[in-house]
């Protein structure tokens, strides 16, 4: 992680009532040390984005939607727009695998998003990773390149996040190891240097995601290429979460 500011993503996805959403983001808020020098940065339901904009103002605490649309209006029933989005939150999450798996996103449709909201001023967070069996294979790194390359074809700008998320680490318990993900994100920034040079490659901030936790948060962040995480279910509690903020922040001042 070096000295850069680590960034903790929490990613509720279909998780929390209105209510349950306000009452977590609260107790975040509650327990959150001022001082502590990490990006925090909370994913609510489209539902709570509005209420928790005006719960988080003059807090550390960022926003970010969970997916947007490509397209800007129209007849989308059920979409997003990544205009709608911009007065809300900062950040998107693009790519997640469970969108990829369970509503036939492609490497095509997450180039689209990505453009979309890069245009909005929405900051990405393109998630990638490969399946277990891509895993087993030893196709880990072609899957990944793959990804990378036709997602982020055309773009220019760098001001995105990718999230490493090894599909078969998801909600399993089973993390990556630190060193697994490091030398996946190592590569992953090389890609990056390729496509964007290497001084705003290294500005871009590398998030590892699978079953990150208060138990292996600092070993993961101190990995040289990780430089954040994207939490799941312990994102959810919010005695879990702030301990890996603190333990986030207290790398970063160390
Ligand atoms: O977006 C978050 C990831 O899918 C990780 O989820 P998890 O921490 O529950 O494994």
């Amino acid at each position: 992680m070096g000295n850069k500011t680590p960034v903790i993503a929490g990613n509720w996805k279909m998780h929390t009532t209105l209510s349950e959403a306000v009452d977590l983001v609260t107790k975040i808020g509650q327990g959150t040390d001022k001082g502590w020098r990490v990006e925090t940065i909370v994913c609510p339901p489209f539902i709570s984005l509005a209420k928790l904009k005006e719960l988080t103002a003059g807090t550390p605490i960022e926003l970010g939607a969970q997916d947007v649309f490509y397209e800007e209006i129209g007849a989308y029933t059920g979409e997003i727009s990544p205009g709608m989005l911009s007065g809300l939150c900062r950040y998107v999450i693009v790519g997640h695998s469970e969108r990829r798996m369970y509503f036939c996103e492609t490497d095509e449709t997450v180039n689209r998003k990505l453009k979309a909201s890069i245009k909005h001023g929405l900051r990405p967070i393109m998630c990638v990773g490969e399946n277990l069996t891509e895993n087993e294979s030893s196709n880990a790194e072609s899957v990944i390149s793959r990804q990378i390359k036709e997602g982020l074809k055309g773009i220019e700008s760098a001001e995105l996040l990718i999230a490493y998320e090894p599909i078969w680490a998801i909600g399993t318990g089973k993390a990556a190891t630190a060193a697994y993900a490091n030398n996946i994100m190592g590569l992953i920034r090389n890609l990056l240097k390729g496509l964007f040079g290497s001084e705003a490659a290294l500005n871009i901030p590398l998030l590892y995601g699978g079953s990150v936790n208060a138990s292996n948060i600092t070993e993961l962040l101190s990995q040289p290429e990780v430089d954040g995480a994207l939490v799941g279910g312990a994102s959810l509690k919010a005695d879990q979460f702030l301990s890996i903020l603190k333990q986030a922040g207290e790398l970063s001042c160390s």
